[in-house]
């Protein structure tokens, strides 16, 4: 749902109620959120919920159920399970890995350690069964006899369940596949979410399509046309919203979709707190007034974080700063803003805080397996809306990050914004490893723009998930026209990621990064050394602070 439980008159109904929804109940598998992929990307609408889920909590009934994978064992005994009401629904289900596994458990418990993990490709043979009913047929229907799929997994079924017929098999798992005779119940061992099962997504679409019935009815644009609908009932006619926009993808769209449902009452605000990337605030006022017609607010207020930020080395003192100055230049701002255009537009008080909060969040939030441990203390604008009593609109609540970019091309939001590498909030500031100064703040900054130009000149810019230059402590020695310098060491860092949870360092060729540290070497005053940083995540992490 878009909105924390606001309502203005007649809110349309969130997407639940509109189309017909799979269910994923998730077991804590790597993988899971990528079921939800594969079924909307066959225009299939779907919502992930923890495993814990109560069915008589939930108030919509899913066309479907899917049990996701999970790192435990059923036979354990914390061992997480379904509600057992899962299985008086009279739905579909699809349990795959630890899902099969939870089936088979509850039909019966035979469940144990197998005597090989099975853990990577594996060939799937489809078996000949005697089942009269015909669904049993219809989750592999037109597929190959022979596929191959990935495993993952070191339990297995010991015995069929009671009612069950075997619908595949590995040479490791005479279970491979299983269904119930009369039931529309399904189980397999292998992952069909993830491509490394070339056919995965056609036994999902079987499950989907051919076994529930599912309507193939979620579309983007479709999308846009509710949600755009839900903004403007939720904020009402002369209600106004304001939000803080970045410049990064995902509020830039979430602003585009504002402007799109009420126009000017929505006002974005960006604070230029002197530690963004060089030129960054008027790039981003041009792109959004002029490009998008978003009126966008820069509050510059740099000297005053430099300020703060004077002898701070410590990383989370430095993120408290950054972060607790934020809202106070935002909150001083956003509420003169507001008065002035309830004058000129004749509008109502700000009622309402956007904010892009992403599927990935919300799932993070509503996992079963409690908040993890806090590494950094990430910069958000979450204290704002409690501050200021306002109500918070997240309109890409639903959407994962690659489904924001579908959504903001369709807006017709410039490419080189949609695919901007990431931009953490306390910015350069955590690319200083300890004190910030202004000296060193427009060495990172002018690095990191010759740096990104020649990735992009490359053509690597799409390869790279992120990339930056960063300022390392202390200094170092190093000649320049004969004479002594003793001058700054630069960080180039790069890294290949999905989720940005583990990540790789990019392999350049050495030649061009010589290239790319000799000219930092000439245009950037003060240098005495570029290294390049190959550190994985873990053990390091992308950021330096
Ligand atoms: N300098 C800033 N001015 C205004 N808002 C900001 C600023 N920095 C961060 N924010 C706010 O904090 C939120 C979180 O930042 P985050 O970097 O995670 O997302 P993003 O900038 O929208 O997208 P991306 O992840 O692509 O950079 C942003 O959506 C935006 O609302
Ligand atoms: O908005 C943000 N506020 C923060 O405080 C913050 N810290 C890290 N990051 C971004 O998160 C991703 C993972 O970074 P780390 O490996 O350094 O934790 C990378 O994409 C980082 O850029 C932040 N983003
Ligand atoms: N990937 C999974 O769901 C694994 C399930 C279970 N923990 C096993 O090892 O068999
Ligand atoms: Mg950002």
């Amino acid at each position: 749902m878009a909105t924390n439980g606001a309502t203005n008159g007649d809110v349309p109904p969130p997407p639940h109620s509109i189309y017909d929804t799979i269910l994923v109940l998730d077991f804590g598998s790597q993988y899971t959120h990528l079921i939800t992929r594969r079924l909307r990307e066959l225009n299939v609408y779907s919502e992930l919920l923890p495993c814990t889920q109560k069915l008589s909590e939930l108030s919509w009934k899913p066309t479907g159920i899917i049990l996701s994978g999970g790192p435990y064992s059923v036979y354990a005994a914390d061992a997480p399970h379904v509600d057992p009401a899962v299985f008086e629904l009279d739905v579909p289900i699809l349990g795959i890995c630890y899902g099969l596994q939870e089936i088979a458990w509850h039909h019966g418990k035979n469940v144990a350690a197998g005597d090989k993990r099975e853990y990577g490709r594996a060939a799937l043979k489809l078996e000949k069964h005697a089942a009269t009913s015909a669904h049993v047929s219809q989750l592999f229907a037109d597929l190959p006899q022979d596929m191959e799929v990935w495993m993952s997994h070191g339990d297995k079924l010991s015995k069929l369940p009671d009612n069950f017929v075997t619908i595949a098999t590995t040479s490791n798992s005479s279970f491979a596949g299983i269904a119930h005779t009369e039931k529309e119940y399904f189980g397999i061992q292998f992952h069909p979410e993830v491509t490394h099962t070339p056919m995965g997504t056609r036994v999902i679409k079987n499950f989907a399509v051919n076994v529930c019935k599912a309507r193939q009815d979620w579309t983007m644009t479709s999308f846009v046309d509710q949600e755009i609908a839900r903004i403007r009932s939720l904020v009402g006619p002369k209600g106004q919203v304001i939000g803080a926009v970045s410049g990064g993808v995902d509020s830039t769209v979430a602003a585009k979709l504002m402007k799109e449902a009420i126009g000017d009452r929505f006002h974005a605000v960006l604070v230029d707190n002197g530690v963004l990337r060089k030129g960054e605030a008027a790039q981003v006022h041009a792109t959004l007034t002029k490009g998008l017609g978003i009126q966008l607010h820069v509050i510059d207020a740099a000297d005053r974080f430099l300020d703060l930020l004077k002898g701070v080395a410590d990383p989370e003192k430095k993120r408290k700063i950054i972060g607790n100055t934020f809202i106070d230049c935002f909150e001083e701002r956003a509420l003169a803003i507001a008065k002035e255009a309830e004058n000129t537009l004749n509008a109502g008080p700000i009622e309402f805080f956007l904010q892009g909060t992403l599927y990935p969040d919300v799932i993070e939030s509503i996992s079963f397996k409690g908040p993890s441990q806090t590494i950094k203390t990430h910069h958000n604008v979450g204290g704002l809306p409690e501050r200021m009593s306002l109500k918070l609109i997240e309109p890409l609540r639903e959407l994962f990050k690659d489904e924001v970019r579908v959504l903001g091309t369709s807006l017709g939001i410039p490419e080189d914004l949609v695919w901007r590498h990431p931009f953490p909030g306390p910015g350069i500031a955590i690319r200083i490893i300890g004190e910030v100064t202004r000296e060193k703040v427009r060495i990172a900054q002018e690095a990191d723009e010759i740096f990104i130009a020649e990735i992009r000149a490359a053509g690597l810019y799409r390869q790279i998930s992120q990339a930056f230059a960063a300022v390392m402590e202390g200094r170092a020695v190093g000649v320049v026209g004969d004479q002594r310098l003793h001058g700054y060491i630069i960080a180039l860092r790069a890294v290949q990621t999905t989720d940005f949870m583990t990540a790789r360092a990019f392999r350049f060729d050495m030649e061009w990064l010589e290239r790319v540290v000799e000219r930092i070497g000439n245009e950037v005053e003060g240098v005495a050394r570029v290294v390049y940083e190959v550190t994985s995540k873990p053990p390091a992490t992308i950021e330096f602070e």
